[in-house]
């Protein structure tokens, strides 16, 4: 069987609530299913611990606010995991993907960014998205201890040189309009296959 490999993986990271899955499903449905693929590190993480919890794992994997009553738990669970293999989620994410680009939604910690630069150096390039504390609290969003402090969410908050910036804002410039150069490199990335 022929291996696969991407043309384009873009890397998002982003603040709970910053809107980093409306900006990937958003990325998704512009490229369409044949050239694009949305990978979530989380995905088999709220597998394994769904099953090993019997917990409702489409709950968990939605935007509504069964997720938060797990994932201060979840976010433990999950470390002790990575302590053992730092990789261990992204190599279960991309396992299968075949279309030529793949946006990973939800990159948390530098070992993850690592592990992709170090997969796929050519093709990896990392997106954030930003959005202020007062638009990410009219999404839901309130300051969690053991959280919003944890490098869950601040891993990544300094030491980062971000290919791309997304500012994800009712006042800012359409995310039509920020996404362009983006979904350009990614049509040229799938056209050159
Ligand atoms: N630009 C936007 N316009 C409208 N709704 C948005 C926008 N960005 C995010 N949202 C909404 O805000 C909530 C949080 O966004 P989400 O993408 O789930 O954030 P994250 O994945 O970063 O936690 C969701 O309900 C989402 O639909
Ligand atoms: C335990 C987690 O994987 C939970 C992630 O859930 P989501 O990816 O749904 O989170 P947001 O999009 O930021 O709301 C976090 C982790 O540290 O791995």
């Amino acid at each position: 069987v022929a291996t696969s490999q991407p043309r384009l993986v873009l890397v998002f990271s982003g603040k709970r609530k910053s809107g980093k899955d409306y900006v990937t499903d958003l990325i998704h449905e512009r490229l369409g299913p044949e050239v694009c693929c949305v990978l979530r590190l989380s995905g088999p993480l709220k597998q394994q611990y769904a099953q090993e919890h019997a917990l409702d794992l489409d709950q968990l994997l939605g935007p509504g606010p069964y997720k938060e009553r797990y994932r201060a738990d979840m976010i433990r669970w999950g470390e002790s995991r990575r302590r053992q293999d730092p990789g261990f989620f992204c190599c279960l994410a991309t396992r299968g993907a075949r279309q030529p680009v793949w946006v990973v939604s939800d990159a948390r910690r530098s070992s993850d960014l690592q592990w992709f630069r170090s997969e796929f150096p050519r093709q990896t390039q990392t997106v954030r998205v930003r959005s202020s504390e007062n638009t990410r609290r009219q999404r839901g969003w309130s300051f969690t201890a053991g959280v919003d402090d944890a490098e869950s969410e601040c891993g990544l908050d300094s030491g980062v040189d971000f290919d791309w910036i997304l500012t994800n804002e009712a006042d800012a410039p359409s995310l039509e309009e920020q996404l362009r150069p983006i979904l350009r490199l990614a049509v040229q990335a799938a056209d050159n296959q």
